[in-house]
């Protein structure tokens, strides 16, 4: 029966969050996913694989950025009022826009193609029509509401770079330069089990000792947030012989192999050796709180992430090490979480060496500073803090006390998980 790796490991341990991190990167950038064709309706939240160049400018010609007259902008009175005749009209998908002569003007919708003659949109709202011809008094400037071809990208441009996340913008951006299709990384293939005999799903009544498997929702959760739709998620037992079998499987077929619970020191914790035994731990153990005994390493053709059981802990260590993974193997430019900074509405003090992530709620005071406030729920079984968080508040390894007004990083919780 597999042992938990004993005291003189021949990997690290006790990492600190970005020393796990780097080695997290640095094993995903030899794993890097293939790149795939997908239709740009599959595309949302992939990873592009080759930069885009504009094949063109965007827009592709000079339009109207309103409803009203198209002109020219010298013929517009510098005091008084003028009277404009209405030479015709070009609507927004017409194949050629009307010439008109000097003192005249032709009425055109948003989006348009402006008449060559014209250099200038005066909005409806501000003429007054008068038969065939429309007014216009002093007060208009000249070049009003007209987008230039190119405004947005120049064509020959770099719109979008390998690395980016296709975001919904950006997915406009490959539509508007006419790509229906996009070059995107292979979504990493991800096995997730939940272990634990004291787990029984939601819809179950619970025994005595017995608790709700809430980790498979939450890891479910966050991997769909990413992308990723998870292999179906298996529930196992604290038994050796069936964790290996799965863990053995799912690192033939996966990119990436995520498990929950059974990583710590307990008796009924197998994790660590059974990844030693069946492939290679890179670390043990990152200098964090919650989730200190998150493991990464590898079997078959996968990497492994044996994330803590505690529910808040799994939610950090996803947070931490699991994302960047995700978004490192499909070749992520950005694989981090962007921080921001606040201060501190309440003291903190911190007794132990590791990096804290407290759960806070922010807001925003008349001074536009944001101000974090600790959460009363900081356990790592407890749901609640994180289920309330706004955001989680960095505390550094060897910061022990911070008084009220300190600026701290936040790593805002709204699209995180
Ligand atoms: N002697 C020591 N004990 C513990 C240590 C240690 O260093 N020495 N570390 C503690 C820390 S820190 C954490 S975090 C936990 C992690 O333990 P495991 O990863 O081995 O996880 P389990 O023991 O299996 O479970 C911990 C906790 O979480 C509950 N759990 C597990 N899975 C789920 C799930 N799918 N849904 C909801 N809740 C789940 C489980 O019932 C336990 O209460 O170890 C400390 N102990
Ligand atoms: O690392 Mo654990 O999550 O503190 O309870």
């Amino acid at each position: 029966m597999p042992q938990s790796t004993g005291s003189n490991p021949d990997f690290p341990t006790r990492l600190s969050v970005d020393e796990a991190r780097s080695r997290v990167l640095e094993l995903c950038a030899s794993r890097r996913l293939p790149a795939e064709s997908v239709d740009l309706d599959d595309a949302l939240g992939r990873v592009l694989a080759e930069n885009v160049i504009a094949p063109h400018d965007l827009p592709p010609f000079t339009n109207s950025a309103m409803d009203g007259y198209a002109l020219r902008g010298a013929d517009l009175p510098a005091q008084g009022e003028r009277r404009f005749r209405v030479a015709g009209q070009v609507l927004a998908g017409a194949g050629d826009a009307p010439s008109f002569e000097a003192g005249a003007c032709v009425r055109i919708t948003t989006g348009a193609p402006l008449p060559p003659a014209a250099d200038t949109v005066v909005i409806k709202e501000n003429v007054t029509v008068d038969g065939d011809a429309i007014v216009i008094a002093a007060g208009e400037r000249v070049g009003a509401n007209v987008r230039p071809a190119g405004e947005d990208y120049r064509g020959g441009e770099t719109a979008l770079r390998a690395g980016d996340l296709l975001t919904a913008a950006r997915l406009g951006v490959l539509a508007s330069c006419g790509f229906a299709r996009a070059k995107v990384a292979r979504r990493p293939r991800v096995a997730l089990f939940v272990t634990g005999d004291e787990l029984v799903p939601p819809d179950r009544p619970l025994g005595f000792g017995q608790i709700h498997d809430s980790n498979r929702y939450s890891l479910g959760g966050l991997l769909r947030g990413a992308g990723i739709e998870p292999e179906p998620i298996a529930h196992l037992r604290d038994d050796p012989d069936a964790l290996r079998v799965a863990l053995r499987e799912a690192g033939e077929r996966c990119d990436l192999v995520i498990s929950s619970g059974g990583v710590s020191a307990g008796e009924a914790d197998f994790l660590p050796g059974l990844v030693t035994e069946l492939g290679r731990v890179h670390f043990w153990k990152v200098r964090m709180r919650p989730g200190m005994p998150a493991l990464c390493g590898e079997i078959g053709g996968a990497l492994v992430f044996a994330l803590p059981g505690n529910p808040v802990s799994t939610i950090a260590t996803f947070l931490m090490l699991v994302r960047p993974a995700l978004r490192a193997l499909q070749g992520a430019r950005e694989t981090g979480t962007r921080s921001w900074k606040a201060r501190l509405a309440a003291p903190i003090v911190k007794k132990h060496d590791r990096a804290e992530f407290l759960r806070a709620s922010i807001v925003t005071h008349d001074d536009g500073a944001l101000w974090a406030t600790p959460l009363r729920s900081q356990g790592s079984g407890m749901l609640r803090g994180v289920a309330e968080a706004d955001a989680l508040i960095v505390v550094p390894e060897h910061t022990h006390e911070l008084a009220a007004g300190a600026v701290v990083e936040i790593m805002p919780l709204p699209g995180l998980c």
